[in-house]
């Protein structure tokens, strides 16, 4: 089977591109952006991700003899001469994205084609099916890091994904928004991120005995055991064995690194294993918690008390249990006529859905006195007064009478360019740039708006230049 993308589109996106072969359009210049209008879980923030994916992918993007020879096949609509065209094709527009690991919100673009419309309208599916995925995931992420910020949290959840794209990249998602490990040796190969892994039920099945089995896995990798000890009993049998195992170590030099508990009341079990371990003299020997968790589970089992040092998460992570799915859309906002770029809109019943037209960048507007975001404003790119560090109107466009007026200010643009005329703009960070830029991120927001539970909503303001256009196109449209 081809590993080749290209045709990761929908149909639709082919046959108006050859629409536009027929009429002539193609090459007609357009801009287009990315956002979302609701943010997962009923977080306070998002967490930007896929990035990285869609730059592969653009670069990669080549129709070669099969996906020729398919279409071709597929439909006797499309003529020779436009697979003759495509055969040339490659992506030479521009291509402006927020960093990923960076914080976003609703109504903001995340990331913007400009490019012609044959070329902008192909790699809409592939960007929001990138996009999308991985910015819930990273997103889910973030909040099981938030209520266990100093413990060691580690992804389990490849068997459970929904397939291998998602394993892996939902494993990258992770990593980026501060898990620090995954038990997928792909991911770990593919990306450079560390991976961790304990042993399973089966190892301790196919032995004869419980101690057995835990002796000779600490024989083959004295320098990483971790036991787990539930299989049986987990306090009269796992536990003591374990801590047999762990003395037997010490005897030889060795340290065990931690038990994992995967079944029964996992609070109570690692209190009552913590006791145990720490009465045989072993207090350096971790616990590794692992069953159905999710940031909930985990809030609740601290709560409680529990003696858990180091999470494994899978199911629920990996699948995004509570929301599969984030709604980003990619909207036309402007188009070539007459040698200019002129906005366009998308007329909607629910006025939330209206689109905003024009070509916009985004900006985070930090405070100077107390260094934290106080919104982000997203303006009309040729609008100068936010560059210039003139003070700017803050307003809802959803409550526009709601309005304040800031000063002191820095304004960060969000959007940075990625392609020009389709050549890389400048190297991608790595994994771990993208890790730290991500913690960066964090630090420049109040709590409030970053809380788990009913957090504070973080303003997304409009430009008034940028809303009053708005207005007119919704005008001009009316009559
Ligand atoms: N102290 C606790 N408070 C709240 N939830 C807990 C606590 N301890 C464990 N849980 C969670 O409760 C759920 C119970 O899991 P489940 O019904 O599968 O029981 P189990 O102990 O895992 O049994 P099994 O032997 O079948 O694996 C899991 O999601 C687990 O993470
Ligand atoms: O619960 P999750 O968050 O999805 O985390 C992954 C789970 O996968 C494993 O169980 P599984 O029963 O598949 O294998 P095992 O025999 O090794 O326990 C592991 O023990 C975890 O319980
Ligand atoms: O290493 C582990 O303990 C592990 C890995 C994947 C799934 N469950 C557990």
């Amino acid at each position: 089977m081809t590993m080749n993308m290209t045709l990761h589109t929908d149909k639709y996106q082919i046959n108006m591109m050859y629409a536009h072969w027929v009429n002539g359009s193609l090459n007609q210049r357009v801009a287009f952006e990315v956002n979302f209008r609701k943010l997962p879980f009923g977080n306070g923030y998002a967490v930007f991700a896929g990035l990285a994916r869609v730059v592969d992918y653009i670069r990669d993007i080549r129709f070669s003899d099969e996906e020729i020879a398919y279409l071709r096949e597929q439909e006797e609509q499309y003529d020779e001469g436009f697979l003759e065209e495509l055969r040339a094709f490659r992506f030479t527009g521009d291509l402006y994205a927020v960093p990923e690991g960076t914080l976003v919100f609703p109504n903001e673009p995340l990331l913007r084609v400009e490019a012609r419309i044959f070329e902008a309208q192909l790699v809409e599916t592939a960007i929001l099916n990138f996009i999308n995925f991985q910015t819930l995931l990273a997103t889910k992420a973030s909040r099981i890091k938030q209520v266990a910020p100093d413990d060691i949290l580690l992804e389990f959840g490849t068997r459970r994904a929904q397939e291998a794209d998602a394993a892996v990249w939902g494993a990258r998602s992770a990593y980026i928004a501060g898990f620090d490990a995954t038990s997928n040796m792909r991911a770990g190969m593919m990306f450079g991120i560390p991976t961790k892994g304990t042993h399973a039920h089966a190892w301790v099945q196919s032995h004869e005995t419980e101690l057995e089995s835990f002796r000779l896995y600490a024989k083959a990798l004295p320098n990483q055991v971790t036991l787990l000890v539930d299989t049986y009993d987990t306090l009269k049998s796992g536990v003591v064995n374990a801590i047999r195992v762990a003395k037997e170590l010490e005897a030889q030099g060795k340290r065990m690194d931690a038990i994992r508990l995967d079944s029964g009341d996992l609070a109570y079990l690692s209190k009552q294993a913590r006791a145990m371990l720490d009465k045989a003299g072993l207090p350096y020997v971790k616990i590794v918690a692992s069953n159905d968790l999710d940031e909930n589970l985990i809030f609740n089992l601290k709560a409680q008390g529990a003696r858990i040092d180091s999470w494994g998460v899978g199911t629920k992570l990996i699948t995004a249990a509570d929301q599969p799915a984030l709604g980003g859309v990619y909207k036309l906002v402007a188009r070539e006529k007459d040698g200019a770029m002129i906005p366009v809109i998308k007329i909607s019943g629910n006025p939330e859905k209206v689109s905003t037209p024009g070509i916009k960048a985004v900006y985070r507007i930090v405070n100077r006195d107390t260094g934290k975001a106080e919104a982000d404003y997203v303006a009309l790119i040729e609008e100068q007064d936010v560059k210039n560090g003139e003070p700017l109107t803050l307003f809802d466009p959803v409550h526009p009478y709601l309005s304040k007026v800031i000063s002191k200010y820095d304004a960060i643009p969000l959007l940075k360019p990625v392609f020009l005329r389709g050549e890389l703009a400048a190297a991608m960070p790595d994994l771990d740039q993208i890790r730290a830029y991500h913690r960066g991120q964090l630090e420049l927001f109040w709590p409030e708006h970053l809380r788990k539970l009913n957090p504070e909503h973080y303003p997304v303001d409009l430009s008034l230049t940028a809303w009053q256009q708005k207005l007119d196109l919704i005008q001009q449209h009316k009559s």
